[in-house]
């Protein structure tokens, strides 16, 4: 099996590359998903002095990657159907990531008949008239559904419509974050981590603009000739961008499973349903099924400092469960993983939520990327605004962030991910659905006692 480049050389792709092969490149968040795609990619295409900086080892503690598993595929359009699509490959391909690939397939549900049914239909319909129509099936009702998720026999799901998407399942997270953390070492990429590693501010040279590395909390300075920020949901606390970026946690739980209750849900199709959230085949050595459920998240709206900024802000500051684990989680959120386990699951009603955990995303207002070099200073390039469907893109992430660096992306990408302050959803989520709450408003988030 051969290696999957990146999206590669694009058709208008134009410009010129920022650094040579030889350049110093530090990638800060290079413990998490883009940060180590982008390491990965870099390497590959040859370039010789890469390090990544993270605040933990790869696969990060802080990463919204390093959980059991992730919903990935393609059967989006548009660019980012373009995206998946690479990546689906790259997924069942390339030696670094194929290991950890489960190709089950997805069902992609509504609780129909209503808009979001209707959606689903329109986009079957568009895949139809690209000729995708052997990726996709439309379920129409609950049989149609369960033929091809039995394991969905019994439960709640009058009415329901949706989308077989083939050419999708689920990916091991944590451990293909691991697997590109074995192969930048194999490529020689250098790593500093802990408080070494972790960023405190940015290094300018004489002009006061151009970043020329990166300083640590223990003060350690790390010169460069470009930056890659790629520290998730901690990029705009970091780093000043202008509100381009609010940082947002979701809350997802396991339930164990005995060995013969994991054995009835091999293989299962991933289930993803637009209100209720989504679930995975169990893990099969430990038998744990993860459950998740899909709202608008939850900000932490706090005082920080980023840099790039002459005075203290407010803005949602990520607080990591690897750091903290003794935080607590809104009752609501668990209520609604129970509802997602009363209506698809109710055999399991009742069963305790084990290994309770948030995780951390950065949502932009129009859901794209951020992928550009800073205005304010120049060789520092940002690769964050994963807007919560990132991990999927491991594989080619970093390819598109190195395309960036060399001048090659095409004209449509280079305006999807720009700088764009003010631009897209006024209320800056991104997503469909209400504004999110905050931690410091709802029932059961608690961050001083342990439970
Ligand atoms: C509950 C949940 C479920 C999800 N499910 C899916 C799914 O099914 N499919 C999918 O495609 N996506 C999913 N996502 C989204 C996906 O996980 C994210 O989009 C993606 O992992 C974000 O990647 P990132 O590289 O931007 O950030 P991360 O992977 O979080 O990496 C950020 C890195 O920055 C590091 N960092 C932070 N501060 C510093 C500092 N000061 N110095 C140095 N390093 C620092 C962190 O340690 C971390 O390693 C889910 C997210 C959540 C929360």
């Amino acid at each position: 099996m051969g290696q999957v480049e990146s999206s590669g050389e694009q058709e208008d792709a134009k410009g010129h590359a920022l650094v040579s092969k030889t350049a110093k490149i530090l990638v800060v968040g290079g413990g998490g998903t883009i940060g180590s795609s982008t390491a990965l990619h870099l390497a590959r295409r040859g370039y010789t002095d890469i390090r990544i900086l993270d605040v933990f080892q790869i696969p990060s503690g802080n990463s919204a990657g390093n959980d059991l598993n992730k919903v990935a595929g393609s059967g989006r359009d548009g660019v980012w159907g373009q995206i998946g699509q690479a990546s689906w490959e790259a997924w069942k391909n390339d030696p670094v990531f194929c290991p950890h690939c489960h190709p089950t397939g997805r069902i992609d549900v509504a609780s129909g008949p209503d808009r979001k049914a209707d959606e689903l239909y329109a986009k079957y319909q568009a895949m139809l008239a690209e000729g995708r129509g052997d990726e996709f099936e439309w379920l129409d009702n609950e049989e149609e559904i369960v033929r091809r998720a039995p394991h969905l026999h019994g439960a709640h799901i009058q009415g329901w419509k949706g989308l077989w998407v083939r050419e999708s399942g689920w990916v091991a997270a944590r451990d293909a974050l691991d697997s590109v953390g074995h192969e930048c070492r194999r490529l020689g990429v250098k790593t500093a981590f802990g408080s070494a590693g972790t960023f405190k501010s940015l290094l300018l040279g004489t002009d006061g603009k151009t970043c020329t590395g990166v300083k640590a909390t223990d003060d350690t300075e790390w010169p460069a000739d470009l930056v890659v920020l790629a520290a998730g949901a901690w990029s705009p606390i970091l780093v000043d961008l202008e509100g381009q970026c609010v940082s947002k946690c979701w809350v997802f739980a396991h339930i164990q499973l005995s060995t013969e209750e994991a054995q009835h849900f091999k293989g299962i199709p991933t289930m993803y349903h637009h209100e209720l959230g989504f679930f995975i085949e169990p893990q099969a050595s430990t038998g744990l099924l993860k459950l998740c459920n899909e709202f608008p998240g939850y900000t932490r709206m706090a005082k920080c400092h980023p840099f790039g900024l002459n005075r203290e802000t407010v803005l949602s500051v990520p607080r990591s469960h690897a750091q903290h684990p003794n935080d607590t989680m809104p009752d609501e959120a668990l209520d609604e993983i129970k509802r997602l386990v009363k209506i698809c699951l109710p055999h399991l009603v009742g069963r305790p939520l084990i290994n309770q955990s948030m995780c951390w995303c950065t949502d932009t207002p129009d859901a794209n990327w951020l992928l550009c070099e800073h205005p304010r200073f120049p060789k520092l390039i940002l690769a964050t605004g994963d807007s919560g469907h990132s991990f999927n893109t491991l594989p080619v992430a970093g390819g598109e962030v190195v395309d960036m660096i060399e001048g090659k992306l095409s004209e449509e990408r280079r305006q999807l991910w720009r700088w764009r302050p003010g631009y897209g959803d006024p209320k800056g989520t991104g997503r469909p659905g209400p504004a999110p709450k905050d931690l410091a408003h709802v029932l059961g988030w608690n961050h001083d006692s342990p439970r």
